[in-house]
């Protein structure tokens, strides 16, 4: 797979080259000196254009320091695979190694930076502190619970799984990477991202199911933003106003697309590697001319992309690698035509020829199936229960009649406000069913001196991001909001999430909860149950007793009366949660080549198998 990727880039870099002579030319502007190399004598300086160096090996064994590899400007030389230097978008990729050796295969490379630009410190501490020297575990990491993880039950299955690795030192991600983790904070990998590194950076596909919070965004964008490092000199097609990615991350929401972004900006800092972000409810000129000053990973949100597409300003020709962020919602009803008309009918180079990864925290199995048409021979990893809810949420189930919602919610945050901390108010977020719902008690919360509010699908933009800002703040501690906010959003200090109104879903109902206790650290949740939430009672009882959590015993006698409901909460397979990988499951895993998911021989637990079960999908209202 990744060779016959390799042989196409080859090609097109070759006849790329006999094509366009001009373009190996020697760069007229300006070099670009990184901020933390510009101090240093001129000898020392790397210069971008000159002769292309020899492919390195990921330990940079070959071709060492950036100097023997930097040359002395003299123009091109002959043989290799030579840097883009075109005007066309892409800009031109680099970064400077610094000191302790050994990172010399990974940055010299073309598509990211335009050097004409600098790039911002997204951590927002001096450029000059150095974390080269740093270990990973002398660093302080307040608030993670590590110990939370340890046990956690993993399973695997596929072909040839890469065994997992215990520290982010013994896996060769590149100094420079390595030094963004250091600044994150990142101690040691979580166990997502144990497995799933070594897994895609073994350039394998994947299908990873892991709980809220446990870090899958660095699981997919750390071997991403390592194996475009280590990616030489791609070379790209020109075509005039034509954009060429070489990684896509799908979500479905804007704002996660926007902390995607955010994250994965830290994560490449200094690496060459530059990441943009499209979504939709923004200008899209603004957006184009951040695409076209170069782009290596582009986020993006479906509806956005396919625009994009449409306008033909971006190609997927050249992607090497494809994530979707909340898998399960990006292949139900409602983005699953989207989803196949940029993977399936545009011109993304086909599964095999790219490489694949599918992430979330729940994976109904009917998904799994619809899933598989997009990967091949992949490894599934579960983390923890599939589709459960981190022990970490501490879940209170309580019984309100809709009338009493309001003054039983007051009661709640009242409680909350004579409980915060040194008098701060710690952040709660409440789930409601509908918009006009969520604005109705953001203003009926105001009105009662609780400053809150809300998030949701008929708001602007800019009136949703000033919304989150002013959460996060804790300007208005109180968000109200509809699944729009369901999946995905990492909001430090959310300690409270109340479910209003509960969803239809129970994996709505396990993401919502997600939204506190990430990380390693504990939250609340509390839903207000009544019978209009007869449906979910089994599941909900359920999930609840998986979690160790005190499941109220009106609750059981309602589980016990009622099935699994409507289609959308209903687990295949009756009473026990059934789940794992589909294909290791009798009825639908027999037709394994025709959903084209490849064969699966092996599988390992570590621990204790997960047992949640799939169903049918939901149609996404709140989505973009
Ligand atoms: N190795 C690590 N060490 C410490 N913190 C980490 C590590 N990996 C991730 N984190 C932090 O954990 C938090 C949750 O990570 P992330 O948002 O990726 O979770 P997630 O699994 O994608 O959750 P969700 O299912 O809700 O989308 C983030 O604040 C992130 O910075």
């Amino acid at each position: 797979m990744t060779t016959s990727w390799a042989d196409s880039v080859a090609n097109s870099a070759s006849e790329t080259v006999v094509s366009d002579k001009n373009s190996l030319r020697r760069p007229t502007r300006s070099t670009y000196v990184p901020p933390h190399l510009r101090s240093r004598p001129a000898s020392d300086t790397p210069i971008l254009s000159g002769p292309a160096p020899e492919r390195i090996s990921f330990n940079g064994t070959a071709g060492g320091s950036w100097s023997s590899m930097g040359g002395s400007g003299s123009g091109s030389g002959s043989g290799g695979t030579k840097p883009e230097l075109g005007r066309h978008n892409q800009g031109y990729g680099y970064a400077g190694a610094r000191r302790g050796g050994g990172a010399g295969g990974w940055n010299n490379r073309s598509g990211g930076w335009n050097r004409r630009e600098r790039e911002v410190n997204p951590f927002g501490d001096n450029d000059e502190t150095d974390v080269t020297d740093q270990a990973f575990s002398e660093q302080e990491n307040s608030g993670i619970k590590f110990d939370a993880y340890e046990d956690i039950p993993v399973e695997t299955s596929g072909e040839n799984v890469p065994p997992p690795v215990n520290t982010f030192a013994e896996i060769d991600l590149g100094e420079l990477l390595n030094q963004n983790i250091r600044r994150c904070k990142y101690v040691k990998p979580t166990p997502v991202q144990r497995h799933a590194i070594p897994i895609i950076l073994g350039g394998r596909d994947l299908m990873a199911c892991a709980q809220t919070g446990s870090g899958k965004t660095a699981a997919f964008c750390f071997p991403i933003i390592s194996g475009i490092m280590r990616e030489q000199y791609v070379q790209r097609p020109r075509v005039a106003r034509m954009i060429y990615p070489l990684a896509l991350i799908l979500s479905p929401t804007r704002e996660l697309s926007c902390q995607i972004h955010e994250e994965a900006k830290k994560f490449s800092y200094q690496t060459g590697v530059k990441v943009v972000v499209a979504y939709g409810g923004a200008p899209i000129n603004q957006q184009l001319r951040e695409l076209e000053r170069g782009v290596d990973i582009l986020v993006a949100t479906p509806g956005r992309l396919v625009d994009l597409l449409e306008r033909a300003r971006v190609s997927l020709q050249m992607i090497r690698y494809l994530a979707l962020d909340e898998a399960d919602r990006m292949l139900d009803m409602g983005f699953e035509p989207q989803i196949r008309k940029i993977v399936e009918q545009m011109d993304m180079p086909d599964h095999g020829m790219r490489q694949t990864m599918l992430f979330s925290a729940t994976f109904p199995r009917e998904i799994q199936r619809l899933a598989s048409d997009f990967l091949s021979k992949y490894i599934f990893l579960a983390v923890g229960r599939v589709g459960s809810s981190t022990d970490l949420i501490v879940q209170r189930v309580e019984f309100v009649q809709e009338s009493d919602k309001r003054s039983h919610l007051m009661d709640l945050l009242h409680a909350q406000r004579e409980n915060g901390t040194h008098g701060k108010q710690t952040l709660t977020l409440v789930f409601v069913e509908t918009k006009k719902g969520a604005d109705s008690l953001e203003h009926w919360l105001c009105i009662n001196g609780f400053p809150a509010t809300t998030i949701h699908g008929d708001r602007t933009q800019q009136e949703r991001e000033l919304a989150l800002r002013s959460f996060k703040s804790g300007k208005t501690p109180i968000l109200v909001a509809t699944d729009v906010a369901a999946r995905g959003l990492d909001i430090p200090h959310v300690a409270h999430v109340v479910n209003f109104d509960l969803p239809n879903d129970i994996d709505d109902y396990v993401h919502r909860i997600g939204r506190t206790g990430r990380a390693g650290k504990t939250g609340l949740a509390t839903a207000f149950f009544n019978e209009s939430n007869l449906s979910l009672a089994r599941s909900l009882a359920e999930l609840m007793q998986e979690a160790s959590q005190e499941v109220p015993v009106w609750l059981t006698r309602y589980a016990s009366r009622a099935s699994y409901g409507g289609s959308k909460n209903r687990r295949y397979g009756g009473g026990r949660f059934g789940g794992r990988d589909f294909r290791r499951e009798g009825s639908l895993g027999r037709n394994l080549d025709h959903y084209g998911g490849g064969g699966v021989n092996s599988g390992s637990v570590y621990g204790v198998p997960g047992n949640y079960g799939g169903y049918a999908p939901g149609v996404a209202s709140a989505w973009d």
